[in-house]
């Protein structure tokens, strides 16, 4: 798919922007603070309806007016799609070909992407949430339905927190918890499903990348750890008895700590290089690699799953890659995906490699072309 105009109005820090962005690779230069990221974060909201850095909506909206809007034109296979995502105090609202959609699900999965961006480094070294955020964003892109039973997850969580707080140890409200452990472990299991499903399509893109990277010297491998000790190879229904019986084994300690102790919400992944977890022995640049990998094994994967690639959004992150990895990052996407890099400068980009780019001047939120890479340099 491919990007052709993108608008935005009163974002960030951007009043009105109208941009043709009708090359294969976009390149954004600009000095610190200028509005790169917040163009790439724009392109990344309108595909997912939440940005990659805040769950605030609200931060998305320019201090100086009451609404945000972004609008973007998708050529697709079979044909173009315009698409119109709105924020206010009142929520947003998503448009696909001027049709408001009632559900959020039905809008994410009309454009792709996949962001790469300095702090997704955290994905392997970070706290597990950031691990758990990665792998519900991009299932939720390939499985809309996926985020409607993540929201359904969290509804049952919430509310059951609130009851193992307000209950206590011995309480006589106590036989109402099994209601909230069915729906618990219903929702629960098909979410640690669709994860582990995910995560060993994702590896075997994500081996061979990996090793095409470290020329063979590397193996990568994915684990996905589940708080509750079950066996994953199992169906749902065995995992749904398995998680049930965990609830009751545990039902004392969440009773006195008043929270929820196990399901997916506390699950997490590891990552290991030749046997050894990259968390904890990973160089910075293995640690690197390995992000790198995983992002470009998302691409494959998405195209393996709707038939079409997605839109790869390259935020400050060219300069940190050694020449080797930059070029086999441009050369392997650069015909079959549409690419938006931004950079602080052009020296750090293999200008060389690039075939269809154009080179866009980013300052004081204004965006100005100034032509093809050959022009400027
Ligand atoms: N809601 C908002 N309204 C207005 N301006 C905002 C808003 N949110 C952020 N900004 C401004 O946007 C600018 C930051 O833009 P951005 O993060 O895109 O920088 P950048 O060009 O990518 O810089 P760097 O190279 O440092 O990453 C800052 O000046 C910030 O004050």
């Amino acid at each position: 798919m491919f990007l052709k105009q993108i608008t935005l109005q009163n974002y960030r820090n951007y009043e009105r922007i109208e941009l043709n962005t009708d090359s294969q690779v976009n390149l954004f230069v600009g000095e610190n603070a200028q509005g790169k990221t917040n163009l790439l974060e724009a392109v990344f909201v309108l595909a997912l309806t939440k940005s990659h850095r805040t769950n605030k909506d609200k931060e998305l909206i320019g201090w100086e007016g009451a609404h945000a809007h972004i609008h973007g034109e998708v050529e697709k296979k079979y044909g173009t799609v315009k698409l119109d995502l709105s924020f206010s105090s009142q929520g947003k609202k998503a448009k696909v070909n001027g049709l408001e959609q009632r559900k959020l699900s039905a809008f994410i999965g009309s454009l792709n992407v996949v962001m790469f961006a300095p702090e997704d480094l955290e994905i392997v070294k970070g706290a597990p949430g950031i691990r758990r955020r990665f792998l519900d964003m991009e299932i939720g892109q390939v499985q809309p339905g996926y985020l409607h039973t993540l929201q359904q997850y969290g509804k049952v969580l919430a509310q059951r927190n609130n009851y193992l707080k307000s209950s206590g140890p011995g309480s006589a409200q106590q036989p109402l918890l099994d209601v909230w452990n069915m729906q618990l472990a219903e929702f629960g299991v098909k979410i640690i499903k669709k994860r582990q499903s995910f995560i060993h399509k994702l590896l075997r893109w994500a081996k061979s990348i990996h090793s095409g990277i470290t020329a063979g010297k590397e193996e990568l491998d994915i684990k996905y750890r589940p708080s509750l000790d079950i066996d994953l190879e199992q169906d749902q229904s065995v995992l749904f008895e398995q998680f049930m019986i965990k609830l009751t084994q545990v039902k004392d300690q969440e009773l006195r700590r008043g929270v929820t102790l196990i399901g997916p919400h506390r699950d997490d992944l590891t990552f290991y290089i030749n046997g050894k977890e990259a968390q904890v022995y990973g160089s910075q640049g293995q640690q690197r690699t390995t992000a790198l990998s995983l992002k470009l094994a998302e691409i494959e994967l998405i195209h393996e799953e709707i038939g079409e690639y997605p839109l790869l959004l390259l935020d400050d992150v060219l300069s940190e890659l050694d020449q080797n990895r930059q070029t086999q990052l441009i050369e392997t996407f650069q015909t079959k995906v549409q690419t938006f890099i931004t950079t602080t400068g052009l020296e750090s980009v293999n200008l060389s490699k690039l075939k269809d780019a154009r080179v866009y001047q980013v300052s004081k939120g204004q965006v100005a072309s100034a032509g093809r890479p050959s022009m400027t340099e």
